[in-house]
């Protein structure tokens, strides 16, 4: 099928960003210029795959509510489009003294399937909006775990095995209202990811602009700029920002590096979206120099955990660390 037959959706359904943006490569499954992208951590959009095919063919939102199982889900709710990501343990509490005081921006619910597709399905404007995002797990229904093992776990398993990646740690199973964001941030983790929705990428040379949250707040990964109504008196190398972003077609599977930064958006009135993603550790890392951008991150993260661990407290990692650099690592 041509990609113009393929085309469902027009611009007017991308929300609107103040940054440009190149588009991520697209290669058929069998190119083998797929493996080089892969090998320098660089995105490719894989197409005409089989790896998710049962999902593409058969999980429809009648069909996912028929098998899913009765078991509670787990359904974030928000007040707006946006579903930034938040580490509980990380919060203050009676539990967790030494968290950070933080009110979370969505809410976490269990919900059985009727229940958040009731939800989905009646939502109007101004109402609060869902994301049901549930590890496919022995909790779901035994059609769905088939579907499951059906997947071409040959094809992942040759990428996992030729690019020396660390084991599966789950399949997540996000069910989306259109419009839904994921904001900004990045993973530690490699990921294969079947969305249907718009997938904007940073390279992790991008930390800088992007502005991660401190290592120890429960924002951790996710950029403290919100791209609605970017901050830049406060954010000021946001402007200088550059992406990459690609609209992902059914039967295509995004690859997005480890601490590649990314923002996941479903189309404005473009319909409900389910999507599968595939999160690999890392494998183990020789360090080669000079060191990749993405290892660069790593140390920071590194040092950030060691300096917050012995100091105590964060407010005083920030004048520790100019102390250090100001005036004798300047240039
Ligand atoms: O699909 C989404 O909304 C977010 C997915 C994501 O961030 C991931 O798979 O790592
Ligand atoms: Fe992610």
């Amino acid at each position: 099928m041509a990609n113009s037959e393929k085309k469902q959706w027009d611009s007017s359904q991308l929300r609107k960003y103040d940054f440009s943006l190149e588009q991520i490569p697209r290669l058929h499954y069998k190119d083998p210029k797929i493996d080089e992208l892969i090998k320098q951590n660089l995105p490719v959009l894989i197409t005409d795959s089989n790896i998710v095919k049962p999902a593409i063919e058969k999980w429809t939102l009648e069909y996912l509510e028929r098998n899913l199982g009765s078991a509670g889900h787990t359904v974030y709710v928000s007040r707006n489009h946006k579903f930034k990501f938040y580490d509980d343990k990380k919060i203050l509490n009676k539990n967790n003294p030494k968290g950070v005081e933080f009110s979370p921006p969505t809410k976490r619910a269990e919900m059985k399937v009727f229940e958040f597709m009731k939800r989905l399905r009646e939502w109007k404007r101004g109402e609060k909006r869902v994301y049901l995002q549930q590890i496919l797990n022995s909790t779901v229904g035994p059609a769905i775990v088939e579907d499951y093992m059906n997947f071409d776990w040959r094809y992942v398993g040759e990428k996992k095995n030729k690019h020396n990646w660390g084991e599966l740690t789950s399949n997540l199973l996000f069910i989306g209202m259109e419009g839904n964001v994921t904001p900004c941030h990045y993973d530690e983790q490699q990921n294969f990811f079947r969305p249907n929705p718009r997938c904007i990428l940073f390279a992790p040379d991008q930390f800088e602009n992007l502005y991660p949250h401190p290592v120890h707040h429960p924002h951790d990964r996710q950029s403290m700029v919100d791209f609605d109504r970017p901050d830049y008196t406060k954010f000021p190398k946001f402007k200088n920002v550059k992406g990459y972003e690609t609209i992902v077609e059914p039967g295509d599977v995004l690859y997005i590096p480890i601490y590649w930064w990314h923002h996941v958006e479903s189309l404005m009135r473009g319909g409900p979206t389910i999507t599968v993603n595939f999160w690999y550790k890392a494998g183990p890392t020789s360090l080669e120099y000079p060191l990749r951008d993405h290892q660069k991150v790593s140390i920071m993260r590194n040092v950030e955990k060691m300096l917050l661990e012995v100091l105590q407290d964060p407010k005083e990692v920030g004048p520790l660390l100019r102390a250090m650099v100001l005036g004798r690592y300047n240039e």
